[in-house]
Formats: C-alpha cells, structure tokens, sequence
C-alpha cells in the first residue's frame, strides 16, 4: 500500500474502485451536514471521482489530495477543465473553478492547508489503507481539521478473513474507535450491498455491507 502499489494501479488501469456516477450514498446523506453554500470539503485520496464535481455542483468549494498525477490528469482532461497549476510545499495544486485538487502524499498536509475547510468527505478512502496507516490518517491528519468540522464517512464490512484489501474491511467498532476520541460519530446507513458487488462474491465473500456515517469534529 505504498505510493508505487497506488502508481502501478492508475498506470496499469487497475481502478475498479472508480464509479462512472457520484456515490449515492454521498446524495443521500450529504444533507444531514446542512453545509451552506461556499464552505469548503476536503476530500483525500480523491482519484478522479466523480463526487468532487457533484460537491461543487452544489455550490461547496472542493479540496482534493491525490497521489497519482495520471488520476488528476485524467480528472481535469475527463471533465474538459484546463486547470491552472502552481507549486507548494504539498505538492502540485490544480485548480479550475471550485475544484482544486493537491497531487501529493494526503499525509503531507497540515493544519494551515486545511485551515478552511468546514467538511470532509471520505468514500473509498479510510478503506483503502491498511490499520497502522488508518490509525495515522485519522489521529494525525485528521486532527488537523478545525474545529466544528463535519463530514460523511463511507465505509464497507466483510468477513475480513475471506478477502485480502483493500478496500479492507473497518468495522463499527473500529471506526468508534478511530475517530471517538475527537469526533462525534453517528451511524446513518447501513446496507447490504452483496448482491450489487459480483467481484466480491467471486473472490469467496460471503456478506457485505457499506455504512455512512455522520462526523462532528468536537
Ligand atoms: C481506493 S482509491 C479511491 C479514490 C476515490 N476516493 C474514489 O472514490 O474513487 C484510493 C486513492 O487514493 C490514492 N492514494 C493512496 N495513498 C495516498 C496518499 N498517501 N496520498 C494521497 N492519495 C493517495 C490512490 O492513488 C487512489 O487514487
């Protein structure tokens, strides 16, 4: 799961965690936030997601990270945006309209970057990192958020014995665990997904589930 395990999925193509539609569960329960219009939403580990456009369609100003130049090519050019560029010590901003996405390691960033940011949003993310690094990215970079933050939090469960990740499998009782001591969690959605994910029942799972969750930074 280091940056070459990342560099060699988007070269190779390998990207079948990329959904040709916004996250349904991000439309269902993005309201809860009651985010105004303008705030800004962090999301890491963006790749090329769709949800970054349906987050500025709705009127939030977009802060990606992203570690493979390809995805944040294939982003702007998929979307037919010429992003301006510049430098920083992150990495390499791109930004056109409300969208601007870092490509850079997500745990390079730091309070001052994150500064603005009133919300995050985590699909695919937190999933996709094996626990020491999970541990890290909520109690360290996480921590950085200000204040009042909130978000939405998307995550899968699986027996984890019947499937290598990622995505890996962080159940409840992990993600209490991971974000109570700063954030209050609340558990939104909970659905079975099994029937809908043909390449997880080829690889021998038996059940799953996709949660959403609800943040509130104390
Ligand atoms: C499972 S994909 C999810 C992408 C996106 N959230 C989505 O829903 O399509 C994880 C993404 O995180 C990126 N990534 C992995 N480690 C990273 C890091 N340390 N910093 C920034 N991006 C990273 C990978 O290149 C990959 O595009």
């Amino acid at each position: 799961m280091d940056p070459d395990f990342w560099h060699q999925r988007w070269r190779e193509g390998r990207i079948g965690f990329h959904q040709d539609r916004p996250t349904p569960l991000l439309l269902e329960c993005w309201p809860e936030l009651a985010l105004g219009p303008g705030s800004q939403v962090f999301v890491p580990l963006a790749g090329k997601s769709l949800d970054l456009v349906w987050l500025a369609a709705q009127g939030h100003r977009v802060l990606g990270v992203e570690l493979s130049p390809l995805a944040v090519a294939q982003f702007f050019a998929e979307h037919g945006l010429a992003p301006r560029v510049h430098e920083s010590r992150y990495g390499r901003h791109y930004r056109a309209g409300d969208i601007e996405l870092i490509c850079g390691d997500v745990f390079g960033l730091d309070a001052d970057v994150l500064a603005g940011c009133a919300a995050v949003y985590d699909r695919a993310a937190l999933i996709a990192l094996p626990p020491p690094k999970r541990r890290r990215y909520v109690r360290e970079l996480h921590a950085q958020l200000p204040a009042g933050c909130r978000g939405v939090l998307i995550t899968l469960e699986y027996p984890p014995h019947e499937k290598q990740g990622p995505p890996f499998a962080v159940p409840e009782a992990e993600v209490r665990d991971l974000y109570g001591r700063d954030w209050q969690v609340q558990a939104l959605v909970r659905r079975d997904i099994l029937a809908q994910q043909p390449g997880f029942i080829a690889e021998g799972v038996s059940a799953l589930q996709t949660v959403a969750y609800r943040l509130s930074k104390r």
